[in-house]
């Protein structure tokens, strides 16, 4: 097969298509897949290829030196979040118009040639909240403790027959009681309350989400813009309530958590909002964007971390044991699965990392600012380039190892055994956790200035949710199931119609048979 059209100039080689401007485009819509299996071939063969896509012309990169160029301050994401805040999550233009006309970006310091007074600066405003009342470990801690509280409550509303065995399909139960959880843990339960039906609303809503960032005139994507306006006027109704009831001159700084807005994360950001003068519709927008980018990637991975640990009895075993060992005690004196403990646990850490290397497909994007020479081709400004995750996640030559191909799913590819020597004298074996050098080929959460904010919520929500669950149930394997709900004989796989937008879902389930734990 022909993947090159030749180059005619210092220009990377491109991604051949039949039909110009369509047989790409097509193909991605309609089989991501393949789609994705020739780009990955292009790049084994050169670390850039351009590819149109429509009406975009993408560069598409891999190699770790490479993706760490992306990351410098002359690959900006600007353009492509306006994008993404414009056609998925439907922001009012005279509030975009407020992130366009700060080109300052994110940092602490304003890009070179970039000014603009620090009241305007309404990038660096929104990562400096990320920064504090998300990626902060207080922020981390207080964020789980809520969640922790919120998915116990659902998991002790099930299973119904109280001890009795009852059937359930892995992914159908997080999708709806761990998203509930989740939503009440950075909103308050007020959200789901006043809007009973917001669970089915954003998975709905969810589906569409890539297909909204191409930008399709509506007539093209009526269903999709239905869907997201519906999950956007939910969340403008929740915020009108609780912006009218909360107290704006209250001091609520030590407050982590309250009626109205729940965290101090959803707090600051209605605070944002209005510091910028945004409209209720907008900050309607802002909660669909945040929600997507928690539930979409944070339930889809526990999903699999569950899958792949039931999957393999042994790993199973030695997961249980691992997770038994990060009970404390709480306050009341009863014993609690210690969300920090089970986050630097080595295994369930290697658990994770394998979990997100395996099954997390985003294509992460920047938008040339300056020219820059990238692989040995000079790319012009304005250039946009993207490392499909997926190529560097199972490039075999960094992650491969005997008898486990980078392929594979391996819950201890992460571990490195070590030796010490006791006071005794005695020599002693020890499993630790490490990604050795291969942290430039491992881009889930893309990287710089930009890097993902909700990385270490995700990662300690992702351990404890698959642990709160394991350790409360007993539970038993049934069977495979296709999407359509009929039985399967084979495991399930990645869905790939998702491919490149975020964690893929499992296409199908795992059907079990679960039982409290007396
Ligand atoms: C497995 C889970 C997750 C994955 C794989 C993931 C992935 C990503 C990626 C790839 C980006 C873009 C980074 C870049 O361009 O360099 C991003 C941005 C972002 N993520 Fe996550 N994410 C996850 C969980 C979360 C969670 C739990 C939150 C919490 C609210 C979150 C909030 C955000 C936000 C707010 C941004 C945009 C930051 C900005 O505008 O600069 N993510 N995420």
């Amino acid at each position: 097969m022909f993947l090159f059209k030749k180059s005619v100039s210092d220009q990377p080689p491109r991604l051949e298509e039949a039909v110009p401007y369509v047989t790409n485009v097509y193909q991605y819509m309609t089989n991501k897949k393949l789609f994705l299996e020739r780009v990955t071939e292009a790049l084994s063969k050169s670390p850039v290829v351009q590819c149109r896509l429509g009406p975009m012309n993408i560069y598409c990169i891999t190699g770790a030196s490479n993706i760490a160029a992306m990351f410098r301050p002359a690959a900006i994401s600007d353009p492509w979040i306006i994008r993404i805040l414009t056609t998925t999550a439907g922001y009012q233009p005279n509030d975009l118009e407020k992130f366009a006309q700060d080109t300052t970006g994110g940092g602490r310091v304003p890009r070179p040639g970039s000014e603009a007074p620090h009241n305007k600066r309404i990038w660096h405003a929104m990562h400096q909240i990320y920064d504090e009342h998300l990626a902060k470990s207080h922020a981390v801690t207080s964020l789980s403790k809520s969640f922790q509280h919120f998915f116990g409550k659902e998991l002790d509303r099930v299973p119904l027959g109280g001890h009795e065995w009852e059937e359930v399909g892995v992914q159908d139960f997080l999708r709806q009681h761990m998203a509930t959880a989740v939503v009440s843990a950075i909103t308050g339960p007020r959200l789901i309350e006043i809007n009973p039906d917001f669970i089915g609303a954003f998975w709905k809503y969810q589906m569409y989400a890539e297909k909204l960032a191409f930008g399709m005139p509506e007539w093209m994507n009526a269903d999709g813009i239905r869907a997201r306006e519906t999950v956007r006027a939910m969340c403008e109704k929740w915020y009108q309530v609780s912006d009218e009831r909360f107290d704006w001159d209250a001091e609520m700084s030590d407050v982590a958590f309250e009626e109205n807005f729940g965290s101090q994360l959803s707090r600051e950001l209605c605070r944002w909002g209005k510091r910028f003068d945004f409209s209720s519709e907008s900050m309607g927008s802002l909660y669909c964007l945040l929600f997507f980018g928690l539930n979409s990637n944070m339930i889809f991975m526990t999903i699999w971390y569950l899958i792949e640990v039931l999957k393999n009895p042994d790993l199973l075993r030695s997961a249980k044991e691992a997770m038994a060992s990060c009970f404390v005690e709480d306050d009341s004196g009863s014993q609690k699965l210690d969300p920090q403990k089970l986050a630097s646990n080595p295994l369930l850490q290697s658990i994770y990392i394998e979990v997100l290397r395996v099954h997390v497909s985003i294509n992460i994007t920047r938008t040339l600012k300056d020219p820059a020479v990238i692989g040995g081709y000079p790319l012009a400004a304005g250039a946009v380039i993207q490392a499909p995750s997926h190529v560097a996640h199972l490039d075999e030559e960094v992650w491969g190892s005997d008898g486990h191909p980078a392929s594979e799913f391996w819950g201890e590819r992460h571990l490195k055994t070590t030796e010490a020597i006791g006071p005794d004298g005695k020599r002693t074996e020890k499993k630790e956790f490490s990604l050795g050098n291969r942290s430039g080929s491992f881009l889930p959460y893309g990287g710089g200035v930009d890097i993902c904010p909700g990385r270490h919520l995700a990662k300690t929500q992702i351990i404890l949710a698959s642990a709160m669950i394991l350790t409360k149930f007993d539970i038993k394997f049934l069977g495979w199931v296709n999407p359509d709900g009929s039985p399967s004989k084979l495991p399930v796989g990645d869905d790939y119609s998702y491919a490149g937008a975020h964690a893929l879902p499992p296409a199908g389930d795992m059907k079990l048979k679960w039982r409290r734990v007396a």
